[in-house]
């Protein structure tokens, strides 16, 4: 009887996950995909019969959106890139829409010899199995870390290096990192005894669940199906590898060894093995670089990646769990957040970059950033806080770069 009281409060628990933020995220649909063993066993489109949304759908839209979009990809390479306008000006369809621009602009489809429709099926599946209602975790957030990490391929001392699967790889890993990311994190899902975490045994559970989730969709939508069996299971593999290092837990691990390599100069970047590493850390640095972002872009960030937080702190308070670290919305203020993440997350990788970049102009602006939006938070932790809203200053306010921003595109 306590076993069925119990997972009837734990089912109750995520239904609440997925209703949060609207009509639609309750469906039965997402709770089941919530619910999933694994992504691809319970939820197949073509079990269901769904066309997931191509770009194609985009027919609908004023032209003038269209038009405003497509100017925008011929800045895609640019830090100041605003990945929320370039959403809204394509009707949410930004991940799918990017990921296209980029493969044509690699010459990925002809490389690979990839089918079009497939591409077009495996990467609208991708977008829509982001929770759009996710303040954070979304397919923006994915969009934003696939912008990051094309800029970051780009950088002089990497460019050069790459092959084509290498950037196949980046780009990927970068679209698919987070997919179908439930909003809550690692210990959230232990202690809740959800599913996922026991059939991960608790280690990097979402980050796994990620990986073979787009695995499933890579399979599903026959993309690789073309390629010789070896291949396409070294890209699973390799997808694998990159997407696991975006577990913040495994941070130190990768830093050292990053540090390490940079103190002995013993990169070698025409060894397979040295590229795949360089790209575990360009991939980490996309999916945490939001504080390199421009205030304005950079402040949006914060303050979803703190709702997101706060939502589940909301959720363990109504269920007399534990709040998690960061969570709580009454003592955890979104500056007294950033100050922590950015000194002892961001900046330190971001030191380190800048080093193996030798240092390139894109890094001394991205911590030229990091340091401005570091010390606009600091000044607000110290500002009273206004009541009724979940920032210690209200939106509106500008930060100390406002309006300086003329100029600061990276090549
Ligand atoms: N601006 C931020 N403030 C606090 N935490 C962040 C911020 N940006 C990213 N993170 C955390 O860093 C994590 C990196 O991996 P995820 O995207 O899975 O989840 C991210 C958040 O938990
Ligand atoms: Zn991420």
């Amino acid at each position: 009887d306590t076993q069925v009281h119990v997972n009837t409060q734990i089912k109750c628990l995520f239904d609440r996950i997925a209703q949060q933020g609207g009509v639609e995220s309750g469906t039965r649909r997402k709770v089941k995909r919530l619910l999933s063993f694994q992504r691809y066993c319970h939820d197949s489109r073509l079990l269901r019969g769904l066309v997931p949304c191509a770009p194609g759908s985009l027919h609908f839209l004023d032209d003038d959106y269209l038009g405003q979009a497509a100017h925008m990809l011929s800045k895609v390479g640019t830090w100041n890139f605003d990945i929320f306008l370039f959403d809204r000006l394509t009707n949410g369809n930004s991940l799918v829409t990017l990921m296209c621009h980029l493969f044509n602009v690699y010459d990925l489809v002809h490389h690979f010899q990839l089918d079009m429709v497939k591409l077009h099926r495996f990467l609208g599946m991708v977008q829509e199995d982001y929770h759009s209602h996710n303040p954070y975790h979304n397919a923006v957030h994915a969009a934003d870390v696939t912008q990051a990490m094309y800029c970051y391929l780009k950088e002089p001392r990497l460019a050069e290096q790459l092959s084509p699967l290498d950037v196949f790889l980046g780009l990927m890993a970068a679209a698919a990192h987070d997919v179908d990311h439930p909003g809550v994190n690692q210990p959230f899902l232990i202690k809740t005894k959800h599913h996922l975490a026991s059939l991960y045994q608790n280690t990097s559970v979402l980050e796994s669940h990620h990986w073979r989730s787009t695995v499933g969709m890579l399979r599903e939508s026959g993309l690789l199906s073309h390629l010789p069996a070896d291949m396409s299971q070294d890209i699973e593999q390799q997808l694998g590898s990159l997407i696991l290092a975006t577990d913040i837990s495994r941070q130190n691990e990768f830093l050292l060894t990053f540090r390490e390599h940079l103190d002995n100069q013993d990169l070698d970047l025409q060894l397979a093995s040295h590229r795949h590493f360089i790209l575990q850390i360009a991939l980490k640095c996309a999916d945490v670089c939001n504080p390199c972002r421009v205030w304005e872009l950079s402040r949006q960030w914060s303050e979803r990646v703190c709702e997101e937080f706060y939502r589940q702190g909301d959720l363990e308070r109504q269920f007399d769990l534990e709040i998690s670290p960061l969570c709580n919305q009454q003592a955890d203020s979104v500056p007294a957040v950033q100050i922590g993440f950015i000194s002892y997350i961001a900046e330190p990788l971001f030191e380190e970059w800048q080093r193996f970049t030798e240092p390139s102009a894109l890094s001394r602006t991205m911590l030229g950033h990091l340091h401005k939006n570091k010390a606009c938070w600091s000044s607000r932790r110290c500002a009273p806080s206004s009541p009724g809203t979940r920032t210690d200053s209200p939106d509106e306010e500008p930060g100390p770069e406002a309006g300086d921003e003329e100029g600061e595109d990276t090549p």
